[in-house]
């Protein structure tokens, strides 16, 4: 018998946006489930981040209600740009980050190596990242998502600025913390990773929900049976 899989995020945008658009984007509803991998899809400006801001809570102008599982709201963000302090080292960030998800010491220190390891910074820990390029620094962010273990991850287009083994190395990470049961929402252009990787898609365009499904609905969708993510997502806008 199949396990009955539980929403780790509900969302439900009625309308939401900026001071000069307060309903930016309209109408945005989908849910993500326990091990799915959503793709946050559309062209420039069709309200992706916007999406994800409201999400966060971050936007003054929104009407609608998004529902984590339980009460503690328990996600990580993976911002496309870096967010990093300059006094810190790459270690001091990623303590600061153990200490605001409460982490226990001996769990902290243990993530801690399997993280740095995986990606490559052992050597760089005590160093400030302000030094790093630009593709260390997002697998600063990358640790720092991962190390808690949450819920849900809100991850803003991760693959500009990763080299490919880096890219292998996240998409590896990703898919255990799937199986461990963790939702993922993740906005992306690159349509082939998300064709391969996704088990569903939200494809937005000009503020609205165009489509939101597995690729056999999207491609019922177009009528287009047999198309790929791309030739659908140009049908489709
Ligand atoms: N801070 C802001 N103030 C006013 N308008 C904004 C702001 N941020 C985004 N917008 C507008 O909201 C619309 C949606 O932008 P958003 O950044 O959500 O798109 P996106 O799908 O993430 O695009 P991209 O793929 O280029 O990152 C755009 O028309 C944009 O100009």
């Amino acid at each position: 018998m199949l396990e009955e899989r539980l929403a780790v995020l509900n969302v439900h945008i009625e309308e939401a946006g900026y001071d000069e658009v307060p309903d930016m984007i309209k109408g945005i509803h989908f849910t993500v489930k326990q091990g799915e991998l959503i793709g946050l899809l559309g062209p420039n400006g069709a309200g992706k981040s916007t999406t994800i801001k409201s999400i966060l809570g971050l936007l003054k102008h929104f009407k609608g209600n998004i529902a984590f599982k339980g009460e503690s709201k328990s996600y990580a963000y993976i911002p496309e740009h870096p967010i990093l302090y300059d006094e810190l080292t790459l270690w001091e960030h990623m303590e600061f980050a153990a200490s605001v998800y409460e982490l226990d010491r001996a769990v902290f220190l243990e993530r801690a190596d399997d993280l740095l390891t995986r990606f490559r910074l052992v050597d760089e820990k005590h160093q400030l990242p302000g030094k790093f390029s630009k593709g260390m620094q997002q697998k600063i962010m990358l640790i720092l998502g991962f190390l808690h273990k949450p819920d849900i991850y809100i991850v803003d287009e991760p693959f500009i600025g990763l080299d490919p083994k880096a890219i292998k190395d996240f998409l590896g990470m990703l898919e255990e913390e799937r199986k461990r049961g963790a939702g993922i929402l993740m906005s992306t252009h690159v349509l082939d990773t998300a064709e391969r990787i996704c088990s569903s898609f939200v494809l937005l365009s000009g503020g609205r929900l165009v489509a939101n499904g597995n690729l056999q609905d999207i491609q019922e969708q177009c009528g287009m049976p047999d198309a790929t993510l791309f030739d659908c997502f140009h049908s489709l806008l």
